[in-house]
């Protein structure tokens, strides 16, 4: 039997009729990072409202570590560290302190546990610093070392990379991974920078307008997502015309800037690439590539780019 973390069954909420989840069964292995994907008001922060006790369903069920009786569910709620929307600290407090004032709040005994998160989240040399004038990552850093006091074993995450700039964005990443590598924290992460979820998910969750529309592996993701080989030549309607009769096929696709895409033949490149010398045309770019998961995404919610 798989070992699951979360499970939600026909899980529902409606805002004065308007349904924000529709019947979502998701569920997430313990172990994993679950990359939650979808659009502004798709109904990814609903659903973690709902998981985290902050909001109550209109219907359906949730499941926290196997439970999901009433007064379980408060108890498995414990196991659970999250940041939600940015991160709430107290400006005028150190990072120690901040994380001191969160432990006595939430009743979690042993004040060993401050510098340890500290060190977790590499903001152990911040000494006399007010949280006031860290930088955003600094702070998104925090955030996430509250919620991680009390040693939680499932971390749901909202948006932890919003406004990071591209070095914030890194440190977010490899830290996240090496706490789901090193102490096995199961991870729900929602975001909407995709690239950087493909760098680190193991799991995925498509939702689109409340409903989910698909939940996949990395593994899965990767099999899906097309091969094709990117083609710049030097007349592009010339080379579209050759691939359509000397290599007989249309699936292709032509960009604004006159590159081809071709899905057919990815696995066999010289065909193409024999096919186009032979018609005397220059190749100026020629590369085999894979299909992101923003592409898939985006095919998937019926050809809305806006994520
Ligand atoms: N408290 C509320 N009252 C009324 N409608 C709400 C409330 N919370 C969410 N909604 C609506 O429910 C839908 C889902 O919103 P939700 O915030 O879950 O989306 P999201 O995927 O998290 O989007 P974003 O990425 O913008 O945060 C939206 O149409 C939103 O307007």
């Amino acid at each position: 039997m798989q070992d699951y973390v979360l499970r939600t069954n026909q899980l529902s909420k409606t805002f004065r009729g308007h349904r924000a989840l529709d019947n979502v069964n998701l569920s997430i292995r313990r172990g994993s990072i679950y990359g939650f994907i979808g659009q502004n008001g798709a109904g990814k922060s609903t659903l973690i409202r709902l998981v985290t006790g902050l909001a109550f369903p209109t219907a359906g069920s949730i499941e926290l570590f196997g439970s999901s009786e009433e007064k379980a569910l408060i108890q498995a709620r414990k196991r659970i560290g999250s940041s939600i929307e940015s991160p709430a600290l107290f400006p005028h407090m150190t990072a120690g302190e901040n994380l001191e004032a969160n432990r006595i709040l939430r009743g979690i005994p042993g004040q060993d546990c401050v510098p340890r998160m500290l060190k977790q989240v590499g903001l152990q040399g911040t000494g006399k610093k007010k949280a006031k004038h860290f930088s955003l990552g600094m702070k998104q850093r925090l955030g996430l070392a509250i919620a991680l006091l009390g040693d939680p074993e499932f971390l749901i995450l909202d948006e932890p990379t919003n406004g990071l700039d591209p070095m914030g964005v890194i440190e977010m990443r490899e830290l996240l991974k090496t706490l789901n590598r090193e102490l096995g924290i199961t991870i729900l992460i929602s975001s909407h920078i995709l690239s950087e979820l493909h760098l680190m998910a193991s799991h995925y969750g498509i939702i689109h307008r409340g409903r989910l529309l698909e939940q996949l592996t990395a593994t899965e993701l990767d099999g899906k997502c097309r091969q094709y080989v990117y083609i710049k030549a030097n007349d592009s309607d010339k080379a579209t015309a050759v691939i359509q009769h000397e290599l007989d096929t249309a699936d292709f696709e032509v960009m604004q800037d006159g590159a081809i895409k071709l899905y057919n033949y990815a696995e066999q490149p010289s065909k193409i690439s024999s096919a186009l010398f032979s018609a005397g045309l220059e190749i100026e770019k020629f590369m085999p590539m894979g299909e992101d998961l923003e592409r898939y995404f985006t095919k998937r919610i019926g050809g809305d780019p806006h994520v």
